[in-house]
């Protein structure tokens, strides 16, 4: 997406940013001309559109965040992109291959989902939900290897439950289940991650060490990280790109400093934002004092962006209730 010149002038409404293949290296995932309705294809009611023509390239060490308003579309996106589901329109490609060509235990070995909820029906050790996410590797047996019960425990380790291991599911917290659920996630070990509010029900603490994580692994690993979240403070620590569900099915994708600006989250939530800056030598203080008017950018081009390179860091504020 190209960076507006002045970044005073309020958002253009509803539009529809170039794809992002300007930037270099193939593409892991490649999304061309989607479109999605609620409820999905073939229902009758399928009449809402939540995106259309949709073009958006996502590579191997990436970090992405999705973000939009409350039925803006962006668990039905996820969902489409994990496989689940027919779009109205469009391609989704993995590795340039139609996600539609590949057979389930071949995509299972290379995009893990987490979903936005679950339910546990039945009574599993909290160890045999994470090594059930091993079975991709293996296409002939039931029966994990010592390999499995490594990644399995490194997994629980990561997420901070490895005491957890022998508990039933049932009886873990809201926020104990979420944390193995992702680490079944990171043992399915699969280049494309794909996490529906990842850091729904954790503490503050754990929220970040989770961002943390998430961005290390994309940047170190290669990783493809796409996750929905509604926290902007903790989507802009960790993404580095995202992708704005306008609600009315336009979007707007870019790097993160491109796109995670006042105007434009403004205009994607319909609450005015704007944003504060500090770091080493400047104290946290009353949004309002910080120059910032709602959809006002100024404070963006005065204090610079780049939230990677220093200590300074953005933190996104809501000036009116
Ligand atoms: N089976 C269905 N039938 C009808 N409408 C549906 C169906 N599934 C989803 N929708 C609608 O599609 C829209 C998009 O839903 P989705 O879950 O993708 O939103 P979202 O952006 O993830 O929202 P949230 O922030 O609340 O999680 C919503 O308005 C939802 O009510």
């Amino acid at each position: 997406m190209n960076r507006r010149e002045d970044s005073r002038d309020p958002a253009p409404a509803a539009v529809q940013a170039p794809h992002t293949d300007a930037s270099p290296g193939r593409a892991l995932l490649a999304v061309r001309g989607l479109a999605l309705s609620a409820g999905g294809a073939g229902r009758h009611d399928a009449d809402r559109t939540l995106v259309r023509g949709l073009d958006w390239s996502v590579r191997a060490g990436e970090c992405w965040c999705i973000i939009g308003r409350n039925g803006a579309g962006k668990s039905t996106l996820l969902r489409a992109l994990a496989g689940v589901g027919t779009p109205q329109a469009g391609d989704i490609l993995l590795q340039d291959k139609p996600l539609r060509d590949w057979p389930l235990p071949a995509l299972a070995r290379e995009r893990a989902f987490l979903a936005q909820s679950r339910n546990d029906a039945f009574s599993y050790r909290v160890i045999d939900t994470v090594l059930m996410a091993r079975h991709p590797y293996h296409a002939n047996s039931y029966w994990e290897d010592t390999d499995d019960h490594r990644i399995a425990h490194d997994a629980l380790r990561q997420m901070d439950v490895l005491d957890l291991a022998q508990r039933d599911v049932r009886t873990l917290s809201g926020g104990e289940r979420q944390r193995v659920a992702i680490a079944a996630l990171l043992a399915q070990d699969t280049p494309l991650m794909l996490l529906d509010e990842p850091a729904t029900a954790l503490d503050l603490a754990h929220q970040v060490a989770v961002m943390r994580l998430l961005s290390r692994l994309a940047r170190e690993q290669g990783k493809c990280v796409i996750m929905v979240g509604h926290d902007l403070n903790l989507a802009a620590s960790a993404a580095t790109h995202a992708l704005l569900l306008m609600g009315d099915g336009s979007w707007r994708a870019g790097s993160a400093d491109e796109v995670l600006v006042p105007a434009l989250l403004t205009e994607c939530l319909g609450h005015p934002i704007g944003t504060v800056q500090y770091g080493a030598e400047t104290r946290l203080g009353d949004p309002r004092d910080d120059g910032g008017r709602p959809g006002d950018t100024r404070g963006d081009d005065r204090r610079g962006t780049d939230r990677r390179g220093d200590d300074r860091r953005r933190i996104f504020i809501n000036l009116e209730t």
